[in-house]
């Protein structure tokens, strides 16, 4: 989780292949974003079709946000039943629908500092001015509200290099992944 802009997209595409070796699955999402907008590795659908495939139950979590739907296929729980593990790029607005439903879950906020954000919003250049200060809003409300201040969530700053929050973002997964000896 983080906020539009953190980097999260990078640092999963970044992270796929180590991941991979680690009996990790990364899963595509489905949103509901023009199919002309550059960015993720996402399946892009219309609204109809994001409704059509939720009353169809293919998805295992789907929220709105930004204006946009966005859906996990239900194909990852496939992948746990087999004993993989599984990342998915997800939503702090649906932390707590997650938890219920995957309650072992390892929730991972991606943070960066404020300016870092918006900078990083405006060379991405996808959104318009109007829609990056609607997401910065959006996560301003975020870092005032103290409910993602859970304290099992992991932290990972993304304010520096992609390659540092990458090893990070490794080496979190390892210790969690670690058997608990107390
Ligand atoms: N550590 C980083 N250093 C510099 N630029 C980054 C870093 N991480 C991501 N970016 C850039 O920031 C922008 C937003 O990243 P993106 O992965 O699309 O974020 P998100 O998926 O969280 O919306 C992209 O243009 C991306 O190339
Ligand atoms: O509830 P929030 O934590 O604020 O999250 C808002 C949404 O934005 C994120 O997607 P993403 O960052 O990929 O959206 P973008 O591609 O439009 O930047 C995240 O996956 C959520 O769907």
């Amino acid at each position: 989780m983080g906020p539009s802009g953190s980097g999260k997209d990078s640092l999963i595409e970044a992270a796929r292949g180590p991941l991979r070796v680690r009996n990790c699955e990364v899963v595509r999402r489905v949103i509901t974003r023009s199919a002309e907008s550059v960015g993720e590795d996402a399946i892009e659908v219309s609204r109809e079709e994001f409704e059509r495939r939720r009353n169809n139950g293919d998805f295992a979590l789907s929220w709105q946000a930004n204006g946009l739907d966005y859906g996990i296929p239900v194909r990852i729980d496939q992948w746990l039943k087999e004993g993989r593990d599984v990342l998915i790029n997800a939503s702090r607005g649906h932390l707590t629908e997650a938890q219920q439903r995957y309650p072992t879950l390892l929730p991972v906020l991606l943070t960066v500092k404020d300016d870092v954000l918006r900078e990083r919003l405006l060379r991405r250049g996808r959104e318009s001015p109007a829609e990056i200060e609607a997401r910065l809003c959006r996560n301003a409300l975020f870092t005032a509200d103290d409910t993602i201040g859970d304290t099992q969530i992991r932290r990972l700053d993304n304010s520096g290099d992609l390659a540092v929050t990458v090893a990070s973002l490794l080496e979190l997964l390892s210790v969690s992944a670690e058997p608990d000896r107390t």
